[in-house]
């Protein structure tokens, strides 16, 4: 740890150099930034210049009279790192005789230079986070908390993102941090600035040096691992031992070479122990070096606190401190357990946390470390709902700890849990990935249930992603679409895995015009939907696919209710997202009785309140569909194109295919609406090729017949007709819903010359 406060922290603007666009466009931004009292991340590798770009947004902050405070968060050992930060009262612990302020404190309104902000430990990212939000933190044994009146500037040259995913850096802290970022590029990136830092730290030396022109374009050639910090060092070796001051190449060379290579070799060294297991690599390196030490001296501490340069108490220290901090991570894992059985789900993350923090520093932990990451990913979505990212990574990380352990249908199960996430967010190319996983695990575990589960995801998926088609076959593929009226196969989660089947064999056979099929299968969602079915989940699971068909078939009648009754049973269970589908479906009744208003709030409620509020973008193409169809209803073509502009960059961004073609045909009818026919004929023909290529007959023909419509208007109802006949060809007109009949109406008006 470093702690700074010098002249330079006073005010003085710390010299930087750098002309290259690059640099100059980060000096620009950091001019804007640094009058402000935002929170800013730095970026960047390892000796590029993030503390000297630190210290420049403090110079040109609004207290540069204030101390800069410079914290190495990866240097100061784990036990005093939030007394460092925070303080201590006296008598806090065994040890605090006196008050000490923390950094915090001794900040007052200057900078508190957060280094290394990767390397903090879970726990104290929670704590920072709060003092990030609450401007106030208590010293440990405090009773009063202090105001913290400075400004958090953090650096990293980890990928902070990578480590969110992976669990182990507090993602609402990554957003905290990130709202301002600034990337200050490796040398690599701008070589034009070589020159420029050479004479720059030439002229500090001893004996200034200047450089042949040969000389700096070797420098400018030259690979620059350790970025500027390595250059300087550089620099600083010529002005101690180069024979004259004048370097050319010949000088240059021998100091270039051979450092390079040992600089090389050990840089190489320093990266295969950063890529060690575990968060603090300093503690997994001084692991490796004593369990080596260890077995060259055959177990003998003494020979091998010999080998390491240390004394034997020194080895016996750290072996001994090593083994308390394992069992500390088993009770800790043990209070987590203790309490997720107890259903003390917000209670049992601060041990969860803690365990493994613990546990990163430990080699071969991969039973307690799969626990860990499991029990917490369990504690988080239990608090956080389904789509807590962080719990997702947890399960991630369970996933790749438990692998090789043979704990198959628990990593299934899990991986479930993945790809529900990725679901329900919308990242729909990642929960394909899953999906595939998740079927061959099912299959070398050679579980009926996981494989079950597996197709009904992968079915699921599919048909987001527009492939309905392939959506069936999967379903197919999975014995999933044989099974008799009352037959229950519930997966390993305990779902009704017969009524997600049916759901989307249902929705599928609609958009590829296999009508019978989908009425069929809305039949027998029908009868899963009554009273007499005893779990409350698997009964919103059928209502969703019944409700979802009889929107699709207008038949209001079942709609109504339907609807009504999911609303009612996902509000008394808790069932968050099946709420917001109800109330959605139950706009889509009222809009059908003509109470637009009223059909609107409900849209938007159960839209955004139930779903988006909660992260869930599922489903979001279809409801923007039938919002959008109230709106036109409603006279306000305006906002529904508006609506339906943003909701088609939203299913392209994210591959939601599924209900392109009907979200393009309404934005062709709104922009018909008002008054711009040939706008919308070119859109509908637009619709209508995205139908055809998605193999979307539902889309063909809701599509053709607006073209139809839109032809005949322009007197050119001959084209209407052969369009909209070309369009109907080989579609089945057994028990169709009334956008066919409608269709089949309109070509026989036309063919009549109506
Ligand atoms: N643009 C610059 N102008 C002048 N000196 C610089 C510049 N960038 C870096 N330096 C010098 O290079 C050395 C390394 O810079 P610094 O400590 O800011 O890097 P860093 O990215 O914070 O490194 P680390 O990630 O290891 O903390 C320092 O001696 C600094 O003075």
């Amino acid at each position: 740890m470093v702690l700074m406060l010098d002249s330079a922290s006073f005010g003085t603007p710390t010299e930087i150099v750098g002309e290259s666009a690059r640099f100059r466009s980060l000096l620009s931004l950091v001019e804007r930034i640094a009058p402000t009292t935002h929170t800013l991340l730095i970026c960047g590798p390892t000796g590029s210049g993030k503390e000297v770009v630190a210290r420049r947004v403090h110079a040109q902050g609004l207290h540069p009279g204030q101390p800069f405070v410079d914290v190495n968060c990866g240097a100061i050992p784990e036990n005093l790192i939030e007394s460092e930060l925070f303080g201590h009262a006296r008598g806090a612990f065994t040890g605090a005789t006196s008050q000490r302020p923390g950094y915090f404190q001794q900040v007052g309104r200057g900078t508190l230079f957060l280094d290394e902000i990767g390397e903090l430990p879970l726990a104290l990212q929670t704590r920072l986070l709060r003092v990030l939000e609450t401007r106030s933190f208590r010293p440990i044994g405090a009773s009063e908390s202090l105001r913290f009146e400075g400004r958090v500037v953090a650096a990293t040259h980890r990928d902070l993102q990578a480590m969110v995913r992976e669990g182990r850096f507090r993602e609402d802290l990554y957003h905290r941090l990130t709202v301002f970022v600034l990337e200050v590029p490796g040398l690599d990136q701008r070589r034009e600035d070589i020159p420029a830092l050479v004479t720059h730290f030439a002229a500090r030396q001893p004996r200034p040096l200047s450089f042949s022109e040969v000389a700096l374009e070797r420098l400018r050639q030259a690979p620059w691992p350790g970025h500027v910090r390595q250059l300087r060092n550089l620099i600083d070796r010529l002005g101690v031992l180069a024979l004259s001051e004048r370097i050319g190449l010949a000088e240059l060379e021998p100091f270039l070479a051979p450092s390079q290579n040992a600089s090389a070799e050990q840089d190489d060294l320093a990266d295969a122990l950063l890529a060690l297991e575990g968060d603090n690599k300093l503690q997994a390196a001084e692991n490796l070096l004593i369990d080596r030490a260890l077995q060259h001296s055959g177990g003998n501490k003494s020979a091998a606190a010999q080998l390491l340069g240390v004394s034997r108490k020194v080895v016996e220290r750290r072996l001994k401190s090593r083994e308390s901090r394992g069992q500390d991570a088993e009770l800790l894992l043990e209070e987590g357990r203790r309490r997720v059985e107890a259903a003390e789900f917000r209670e049992a993350i601060p041990p969860l946390r803690r365990c493994l923090d613990q546990l990163s520093r430990r080699h071969g932990a991969h039973v307690l470390q799969f626990e860990a990451y499991r029990l917490l990913g369990v504690s988080l979505r239990s608090v956080n709902g389904w789509l807590c990212a962080e719990a997702c990574a947890c399960y991630e990380a369970a996933l790749q700890a438990g692998e090789g352990l043979g704990y198959g249908s628990e990593l299934a199960s899990m991986q479930f849990g993945i790809w529900v996430t990725q679901l329900m967010t919308l990242e729909l190319g990642r929960a394909r990935a899953t999906a595939q996983d998740m079927l061959q695990r099912a299959r070398d575990l050679g579980s009926p249930a996981a494989l079950d589960e597996a197709h009904v995801a992968m079915a699921n998926t599919l048909f987001w992603l527009g492939d309905c088609e392939e959506a069936l076959a999967c379903l197919a593929r999975g014995g999933l679409l044989q099974g008799g009226e009352d037959e229950a196969r519930s997966g390993l989660q305990g779902f009704d895995l017969v009524a997600l089947a049916l759901t989307f064999e249902g929705l599928a056979a609609f958009q590829l015009g296999a009508f019978a099929r989908a009425r069929q299968a809305m039949q027998r969602l029908l009868l899963r939907c009554g009273e007499d079915n005893p779990h409350p989940f698997n009964r919103a699971l059928a209502l969703q696919g019944a409700v979802w068909l009889a929107c699709l078939f207008e038949d209001r009648e079942r709609l109504g209710p339907l609807a009504a009754d999911l609303d009612s049973l996902s509000e008394q269970h808790g069932f968050t997202f099946y709420r917001g589908i109800g109330q959605v479906f139950r706009g889509c009744h009222m809009g059908s009785l003509g109470a637009f208003d009223e059909a609107e709030r409900f849209m938007l409620e159960g839209y955004q309140s139930h779903m988006l509020n909660h992260g869930g973008r599922l489903f979001h193409s279809f409801q923007a569909w039938q919002r959008g169809e109230l709106l036109l209803q409603a006279g306000r073509p305006a906002d529904c194109e508006s609506l339906l502009a943003h909701a088609l960059d939203l299913a392209l961004e994210h591959q939601e295919r599924t209900y392109l073609g009907e979200l393009q045909t309404l934005k062709a009818r709104a922009r018909w609406a008002q008054g711009d026919p040939d706008g919308a004929e070119q859109e509908l023909r637009s619709a209508l090729s995205t139908a055809m290529a998605l193999g979307s007959v539902s889309a063909r023909i809701a599509a053709a017949t607006q073209l139809a419509l839109l032809l005949r208007q322009t007197r050119r109802a001959q084209q209407a007709a052969e369009l909209l006949a070309r369009a109907l060809r080989g579609v089945a007109t057994e028990a169709p819903p009334p956008s066919l009949a409608r269709a089949l109406q309109l070509l026989a008006e036309l063919g009549t010359g109506h």
